[in-house]
């Protein structure tokens, strides 16, 4: 019986050697045959430097896939976003006529008036932001206290952002209050204790669902509730309570998935793609496309702000560029009467967009994008100008943020900061715009006007896609470059902030690089692990650096 036993074994790890070594084989081969550099196993981006290359392979015995900082119109690869459709099919994890369907029934959300809309609430958040950062004395001081919370902070502004102009609902800071007319329905989602059947608030269901986004994936719901682990028992909380929410939200009162809801799209179009029948979200594909608003409509924006307050913090001279533009667009005018249609063109052509681009250059929420090469023939694609032919259905992982720091595209010198050959690693926002938004299917796009100024350096394209690029770039990028130049103009007209520098001695800007360095990607890239960089705000005028005269 042992015997029969032991050669059972030893026949099955005799198959999975076999599988490996042949599996590795075959890649290696298929690898070889494209002409391109290609490395066993390990993959990093300092392999770029390593190689000498903008392209390489990686052969595994179970995959083959390409790392690459050239953006070549291949579709995007959806099945590594199959953790995103944990609610139901939406806009980011389907493709081909699904996909259509999804995109434009979503994208007739983001227009003008929600844009508008943005605008306001943004402002109207950061002012709560604001006044918890300082509190009831801080303005008498001039300074906030030491804050340590600002990533934290930040996702909760962005989160009450996207709660009120993706669902309608009035999310609170400490102190604030509903207003007395507000539709008894939505109360409980502004709450900043749990409401009645639930036993969080709505912001923390959402931010606690994130979080634990894997193990909500990984295990039935069954048995989160029963294993007796912290990280089980929270997935099961965010998650209930998550769903009970979305289910109780009024769809009529909602706004970007209001209309989600409301729209029918083409007479013409099935679900499957099919002729003559009638498409029409169902509960599934709205809480879906909800999820996904939710996801990409705040971590991203959140962490963008975030890294630009940091980066402006390291950066006074900078500050002193921005606040000079917001002076010279509204003066000493409270940013509650600052009006969208008068105020977003001259914004977001000045130096407050150029602030948010270098942020989204330098520390990019979504640092790659999946893609993958056509599924059932071979793919030749031109690099450098020389011609490669890939196997069917080989991944490609474009690897952006590399890209975005490419000297071969990018104009650079000797870095003042480092020492370092090129100065693409620090953060320079006099240098760039983004190019225009190019889009190649133009009824599948949101917002398609220029929103940068006509002054700066302009990327090749290609070379610059925080938003991505195509039929399938960001739907939220107009909205999102909005609300982050909202944000800095209602910051940085009557504030400065400074790193905390009683807790950081001398060398605070090179701790503070460091720190922004150490940023890693799970949803999106952010400071994981509690790592965190210490700032105040303090009343323009009483700023330490104020005393400097290269800056005044
Ligand atoms: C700084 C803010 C943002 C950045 C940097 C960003 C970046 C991106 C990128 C790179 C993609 C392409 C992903 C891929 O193809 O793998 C994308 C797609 C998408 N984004 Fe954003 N995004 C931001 C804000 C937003 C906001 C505010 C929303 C909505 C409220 C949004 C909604 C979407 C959607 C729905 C898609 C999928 C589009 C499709 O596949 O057709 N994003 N975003």
């Amino acid at each position: 019986m042992a015997a029969t036993v032991l050669a059972a074994i030893g026949a099955g790890v005799a198959v999975a050697v076999y599988a490996y070594v042949s599996g590795l084989q075959k890649n290696i081969a298929k690898a070889r045959k494209t002409g391109l550099v290609y490395l066993g196993y390990s993959t990093g981006q300092t392999h770029f430097d390593r190689l000498g290359t903008e392209t390489f392979l990686v052969a595994t015995p179970g995959s083959l896939t390409m790392h690459t900082q050239s953006a070549e119109t291949f579709p995007k690869d959806v099945a590594t976003y199959g953790v995103l459709e944990l609610f139901g099919k939406n806009v980011l994890t389907t493709e081909g006529a699904l996909w259509s369907i999804h995109r434009k029934v979503t994208s007739a959300s983001f227009n003008e008036k929600n844009a508008a809309y943005t605008f306001t609430e943004a402002i109207n958040q950061t002012k709560g932001l604001l006044n918890m950062w300082f509190g009831p004395d801080g303005e008498t001081r001039g300074t906030t206290r030491t804050i340590r919370s600002l990533e934290h902070d930040t996702i909760t502004w962005a989160l009450n952002i996207i709660g009120y102009v993706g669902f309608g609902l009035r999310l609170l800071w400490p102190g604030q209050e509903l207003p007395k007319d507000l539709d008894p329905r939505l109360a409980k989602y502004g709450s900043l204790d749990p409401p009645p059947g639930h036993t969080m608030t709505f912001v923390d269901s959402v931010a606690l669902t994130l979080e634990r986004i894997m193990a909500i994936m990984v295990f039935p719901e069954v048995l989160l509730r029963v294993l007796p682990f912290r990280f089980a028992k929270e997935a099961y909380k965010a998650k209930i309570n998550y769903v009970r929410y979305m289910d109780d939200a009024p769809r009529d009162g909602m706004d970007i998935i209001g209309q989600l809801v409301q729209s029918k799209y083409g007479e013409n179009a099935g679900k499957d793609g099919s002729s003559n029948t009638t498409f029409k979200l169902d509960d599934s594909d709205i809480i879906g496309n909800a999820f996904i608003m939710t996801v990409a409509g705040h971590e991203t924006i959140a962490n963008t702000l975030y890294f630009g307050l940091l980066e402006l913090a390291n950066n006074p001279a900078a500050q002193r560029r921005l606040q000079h533009d917001i002076d010279s667009i509204f003066g000493t005018t409270d940013p509650s009467t600052w009006d969208y249609e008068t105020n977003i063109s001259p914004l977001l052509a000045s130096h407050v967009s150029a602030y948010v681009n270098e942020t989204l250059r330098l520390v990019p929420p979504v640092t790659g994008i999946p893609k993958v090469t056509t599924p059932d023939v071979e793919h030749a694609i031109t690099i450098n100008g020389r011609t490669y032919v890939f196997p069917a259905g080989t991944s490609c992982y474009l690897v952006a943020v590399c890209a975005y720091r490419n000297p071969r595209w990018w104009p650079t010198r000797p870095s003042k900061r480092t020492g370092k050959q090129t100065d693409l690693d620090d953060y320079l926002p006099e240098s760039i715009e983004e190019e225009d938004e190019i889009v190649d299917i133009a009824e599948y796009s949101g917002f398609q006007g220029s929103d940068v100024s006509a002054s700066l350096y302009r990327p090749v394209r290609g070379s610059y896609l925080p938003f991505s690029d195509g039929a399938r770039s960001c739907l939220g990028r107009r909205i999102a470059m909005v609300e982050m130049a909202a944000a800095l103009a209602a910051i940085f007209q009557r504030y400065s902030v400074e790193l905390a520098v009683d807790e950081w001695a001398s060398d605070r800007e090179e701790k503070s690089q460091e720190t922004i360095g150490q940023a890693e990607t799970v949803l999106t890239l952010k400071l994981q692990g509690g790592r965190h960089v210490p700032v105040r705000f303090v009343t323009r005028g009483k700023e330490r650096f104020v005393s400097d005269p290269e800056l005044l």
